[in-house]
């Protein structure tokens, strides 16, 4: 689960700082929410700021997982460690870049998270989904030698390999052909239901994210500020 109160991050510094808000946000197990707005707005910058990469610059309130873990007084009291203990545990990450190691196998990178968190290899859930997204041909590659999309559909399965409890996907399905994201699609929300994972996911294709009923937060500008709320 996710519960965020009273979340400001900021990139930049001074009159060229760009502002975001978030003033509430609640997820339980197996919900996916999708964060929309225009290009520049800030729902990258949100998604870091979820994902523990950007410190926020006003937090009243930042609750994961469970047990739930206090993630507000951990920043509050500059606990890098523990910090980063959770990103690597709790958390997955589906970046627009696709963000694989180019020096190890398409296996390999998606056997890192569960590697490092020192968890069995082989995972059935893992198989399955290897299997439906077309990845088996593709297993000993280098990322460099894959299509955008392949990256993509390599970098799903790579955040969902340790089970965390809070996947973030920034533009999941943006290289793929409609027919292909509509799969991958599916696929996040058959596991994210499956795996009881809370789900934040940044999305252009305000079409696919509806056709699956996902909720929605979207931008707007105030008082020079993004503030994410939800779109009736
Ligand atoms: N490192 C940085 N320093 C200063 N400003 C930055 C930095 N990175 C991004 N920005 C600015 O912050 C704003 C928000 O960027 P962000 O990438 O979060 O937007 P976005 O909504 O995800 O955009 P897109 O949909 O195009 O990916 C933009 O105006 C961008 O120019």
């Amino acid at each position: 689960m996710l519960a965020i109160k009273g979340m400001m991050a900021q990139r930049g510094h001074g009159d060229h700082a760009h502002r975001i808000r978030l003033p509430e946000l609640s997820l339980a197990p197996g919900q996916c929410l999708a964060i929309t707005g225009p290009s520049g707005c800030g729902k990258s910058t949100l998604l870091e700021t979820v994902g523990l990469l950007l410190a926020p610059s006003e937090l009243e309130c930042f609750m994961l997982g469970k047990p739930q873990k206090d993630v507000a007084t951990l920043w509050r009291t500059r606990e890098q460690g523990e910090l980063a203990k959770l990103r690597a545990r709790d958390l997955g990450f589906v970046l627009q870049s696709g963000g694989l190691l180019p020096f190890l196998s398409v296996a390999d990178n998606i056997a890192l998270p569960r590697r490092i968190q020192s968890l069995p290899i082989k995972s059935d859930r893992i198989t399955q989904a290897v299997d439906r997204l077309g990845l088996i041909p593709l297993m000993e590659k280098r990322p460099a030698m894959l299509s955008i999309g392949e990256r993509q559909r390599v970098a799903f399965v790579r955040a969902l390999a340790h089970e965390p409890q809070l996947l973030l996907a920034d533009e999941p399905t943006a290289a793929l052909d409609p027919h292909s994201a509509h799969g991958l699609f599916a696929l996040f929300m058959e596991v994210v239901k499956e795996l009881q994972i809370a789900a934040l996911v940044v999305s252009h294709d305000w079409a696919l994210v509806e056709t699956f009923g996902v909720p929605r937060f979207d931008a707007v500008t105030v008082k020079g500020e993004t503030v994410f709320e939800p779109r009736p």
